[in-house]
């Protein structure tokens, strides 16, 4: 790809880049200024209206001699691009095209014509050379009904091209559509404090949704005119006259779910914890994400009131995670209450402003919105209705935005209160309706300048996202691990452990975290005893983690859950291959011509018992096949209790090849009998893999 700037391609031309960039601007091409980089396409455009037409503008001298004639002409052509430059402002982009027209020669049919986002008639017409009535004419028999000025769909445009024998391309920009991007860097004077941003996370049951509606009950209650809140999916209290922001949406799934769409938008997690109950899996699990997260956490142990409450209990147990009170010199904060008597709630608020402090939380209120999406939906009367957090800038009625994969125009606002607003600033949740599609929770959105770009940017950004899911990328796979170290771009290798008992999670972990190559070592965000579940593939996929399964296998929802998320699923029975694959790959060692697939499930529906064979596995075929030549797998509640060959694959009395889902067999396994009923045979085979 060229990678000529504007200023260059106007220098070596003999133009002024303020002419390119007008024209580019009437061809719908997104430059920002005369140092934008411009593509081989557009480096064509540009010949074409510059070169291919006037030939004139850098070779006006020596043409002076040969032409007489040519040159008056050529200098009829100048003007007639130079005049409707100069307008351009006032006339916008539709207009010069159609007051180029008439000036220029017969206008023919071109072969060819490209487009991206929409057209009018208008334009349509012009890049066809035709009069915006014939089209007009020509879609009235189509049945499709238009005035100049309305756009028409990609359906239209290709009809209507049909009709003149011309080849329609519709381009999108892929380049650009990285929100970041336009993003602008504020300055350090521009930035002011901004209220914290909270998670409430916890294991079931240690009372998440009550201290969540405490909270508003008691604070939002008492200030506010009616005092009705919305669930907008967060809202925002007022505790010494300075704000603080509640997701509305417990629980570190939904957190990291939408970090896993790059929204991170917790500022502080609280962990909450039954004063009764103490540390339980789900209180792991979360510490464990928001560490991930790198989020601070303050701990609310909860329950209080209740009878068995043993506070100092739940901090021995959390100092085993790190959590360290002050008062044992560490330096993690926990405050005691009781959610449904709103009792030590004031305290939290406190010590959550006294961590935003410490944070020095700040943004710039008069920059252009941007934040994430906190949740979304479909509403029948309003449309695509969508709560924004608003994490810079401020946002008003009438802003044109991106939002994940869509874009629109804010046309209405409402806060958590239900009141409707006409802007927001920084860490204030506001639902808006007026995007076009329904975007996802935790999709970024950010405020463009004018909807046009908004539009070019969202298509843009949609196109690229129907590819990306096309696409097979993965986040991190061992596969491409060791380019990334030499490129220098990872400095830790994050791993998921889950193995089927906790002896082998610890001496997994253990030796894993003793890895390092390069200067590159390997961190365990999370480990587990049982099956691999979803919310371990949402973790790794957030966290951009490999997963490693020891004798275990991970269930349905998590086995679609890391296809649709690209993560890489280790699956190992001997730890010593488990560690070493992991070294090779970061060694770029990694010897990847053989990988495993597993090519089917049956489900062990009956067994029968005949002493001269051993157990038979009357089985039905749920998933893919089953072959003879394949290995298989004995699999009870998600753990591996076998692998090994198959002795016999049976229909009815026949000996068979393969069989395939929704059909019965029989199966029997070489050396292995402990086959029981609900018991998975799972089979696979070695695959060569092209080697990268
Ligand atoms: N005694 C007492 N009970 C509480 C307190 N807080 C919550 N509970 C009770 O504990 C139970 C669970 O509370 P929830 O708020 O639903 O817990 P949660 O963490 O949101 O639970 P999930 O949404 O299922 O994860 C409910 O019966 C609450 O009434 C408290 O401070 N004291």
């Amino acid at each position: 790809m060229s990678k000529i700037r504007i200023y260059e391609y106007a220098k070596q031309n003999n133009l002024a880049s303020k002419d390119v960039i007008n024209f580019l601007k009437t061809e719908n091409v997104e430059v920002s200024n005369h140092m934008s980089a411009i593509s081989d396409e557009v480096v064509k455009k540009l010949d074409n209206k510059f070169k291919a037409k006037p030939e004139n503008a850098k070779k006006g001298q020596n043409q002076k001699q040969s032409n007489n004639q040519q040159q008056n002409r050529q200098k009829q052509n100048q003007k007639n691009q130079s005049k409707p430059n100069k307008n351009k402002k006032q006339k916008g982009p539709k207009k010069n095209q159609q007051q180029e027209r008439p000036a220029a020669k017969p206008a023919e049919t071109p072969g060819k014509i490209t487009y991206h986002g929409t057209l009018t008639v208008q334009d349509l017409a012009g890049k066809l050379n035709k009069e915006p009535a014939e089209l007009i004419k020509k879609l009235m028999f189509l049945g499709v009904m238009a005035t100049k000025n309305q756009d028409i769909d990609d359906d239209a445009i290709e009809l209507i091209c049909g009709e003149y024998d011309v080849e329609v391309e519709k381009e999108i920009i892929l380049e650009d559509t990285d929100l970041d991007k336009y993003i602008e860097e504020d300055a350090e004077e521009n930035l002011q404090e901004r209220p914290a941003v909270v998670t409430i996370m916890g294991h079931v049951d240690h009372g998440k949704t009550t201290l969540l509606d405490s909270i508003r009950h008691t604070k939002v209650t008492a200030g506010e005119a009616g005092g009705i809140t919305q669930h907008i999916g967060a809202y925002q209290v007022e505790n010494d006259g300075k704000k603080i922001t509640f997701l509305d949406t417990p629980g570190h799934a939904a957190f990291t779910s939408m970090r896993s769409r790059g929204a991170q938008v917790t500022d502080i997690a609280i962990l909450v914890v039954a004063a009764d109950d103490g540390v339980m899996p789900q209180t792991v699990e979360a510490i464990n994400h928001a560490k991930a997260a790198e989020v601070p956490i303050i701990v609310a142990v909860n329950k209080m009131d209740k009878e068995g409450a043993n506070p100092d209990r739940v901090m021995q147990e959390l100092t085993e995670h790190q959590l360290i009170p002050e008062d044992w010199g560490g330096n993690t904060i926990f405050v005691n209450l009781s959610a449904i008597k709103n009792e030590g709630i004031d305290d939290l608020l406190e010590m959550i402003l006294l961590v935003s402090e410490v944070e020095e939380l700040k943004a710039n209120p008069n920059a252009k919105a941007f934040g994430s999406v906190i949740d979304a939906q479909l509403d029948k009367g309003r449309g695509s209705v969508a709560t924004l957090l608003v994490q810079n800038g401020t946002l008003h009625v009438g802003d044109p935005l991106v939002v994940g994969s869509t874009f629109g125009k804010v046309r209405a606002m409402v806060n958590d209160l239900g009141n409707r607003v006409t802007e927001v600033g920084p860490s204030t949740p506001v639902e808006i309706t007026g995007l076009h599609g329904v975007p996802q929770a935790g999709d970024q959105f950010l405020v463009f300048k004018d909807e046009k770009k908004a539009r070019q940017i969202g298509e843009a950004r949609e196109q690229k996202q129907i590819d990306e899911n096309r696409g097979t990328q993965s986040t991190v796979s061992l596969d491409d691990l060791f380019e990334q170290i030499k490129q220098g771009e990872m400095k830790e290798l994050n791993i998921i452990v889950k193995a089927d008992v906790q002896g082998s999670v610890e001496a997994l972990a253990a030796s894993l975290q003793k890895i390092e190559v390069e200067g590159v070592n390997v961190k365990i965000i999370h480990t587990g005893v049982g099956a691999i579940t979803e919310s371990d593939i949402i973790l790794a996929s957030a966290s951009k983690a490999i997963v490693i399964g020891f004798n275990v296998r991970p269930d349905v929802n998590a086995k679609n859950a890391a296809e649709s998320e690209k993560v890489d699923l280790r699956l190992h029975r001997v730890i010593y291959n488990a560690i070493e694959e992991i070294e090779s790959a970061m060694k770029g060692l990694l010897d990847p011509e053989y990988q495993e697939k597993v090519i089917g499930q049956a489900e062990v529906r009956e067994i029968f018992k005949v002493s001269r064979i051993g157990t038979i596995a009357g089985s039905y075929v749920t998933d893919g096949k089953i072959t003879r030549d394949a290995g298989v797998r004995l699999i009870r509640d998600g753990v591996v209790l076998y692998e090994g060959e198959l002795q016999a694959l049976k229909r009815f009395k026949d000996d068979v090849k393969e069989v395939q889902t929704n059909y019965e067999c029989g199966i029997t396994i070489s050396n292995f009998n402990d086959i029981k009923e609900g018991d998975t045979i799972e089979a696979f085979v070695m695959e060569e893999i092209e080697r990268k």
